[in-house]
């Protein structure tokens, strides 16, 4: 487990582009936080490192957006209503694709992740201060993990 304390707004948005630039395809991502606490800010700056112009903004009622504009496509996923569903979407098989995936509620499909992946939860602290902790799961991630700096 890693731990990073935050103090600004463009410091999220700098630790986002910092992890963009170590993502290869096939990265799963999870992201957790109240709300509030920068979750679509965080996926903005990753995409914005991930060189993609559209504009993203919090999947809630979609459960999935693609962005394939950039150095590799993000799907951005938000799984809070997707949890009900009973039957099988096939959804998970986005996660082996050439793409960067990054769920939020993840907690709620929690049977259905991948079992390598780097969780992230933003806890916010203050108006600006938030705490970033990052669980990695696998080589892979705990790899990533250590080159992950503000
Ligand atoms: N250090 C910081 N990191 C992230 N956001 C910050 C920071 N400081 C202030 N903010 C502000 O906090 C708010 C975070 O909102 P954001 O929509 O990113 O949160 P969220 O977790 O996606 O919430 P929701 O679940 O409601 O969509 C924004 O208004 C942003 O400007």
């Amino acid at each position: 487990m890693k731990e990073l304390l935050i103090s600004s707004l463009e410091e999220t948005e700098r630790l986002a582009q910092t992890i963009a630039d170590l993502l290869q395809p096939g990265d799963v991502l999870t992201l957790e936080g109240d709300l509030g606490a920068g979750k679509t800010t965080f996926t903005k700056g990753l995409a914005k490192g991930l060189g993609i112009q559209r504009t993203v903004n919090s999947p809630t009622f979609t459960i999935l957006k693609q962005y394939e504009d950039g150095r590799i496509p993000l799907n951005h996923m938000d799984v809070y209503r997707l949890a009900d569903q009973e039957e099988d979407l096939g959804w998970d098989e986005l996660f082996y694709g050439e793409s960067v995936t990054i769920i939020e509620w993840a907690h709620l499909i929690e049977d259905d992740l991948p079992e390598e992946r780097l969780d992230i939860r933003i806890e916010r602290l203050s108006d600006t201060e938030r705490k970033f902790v990052f669980r990695p799961f696998g080589e892979r991630y705990e790899k990533l993990c250590k080159e992950i700096y503000v």
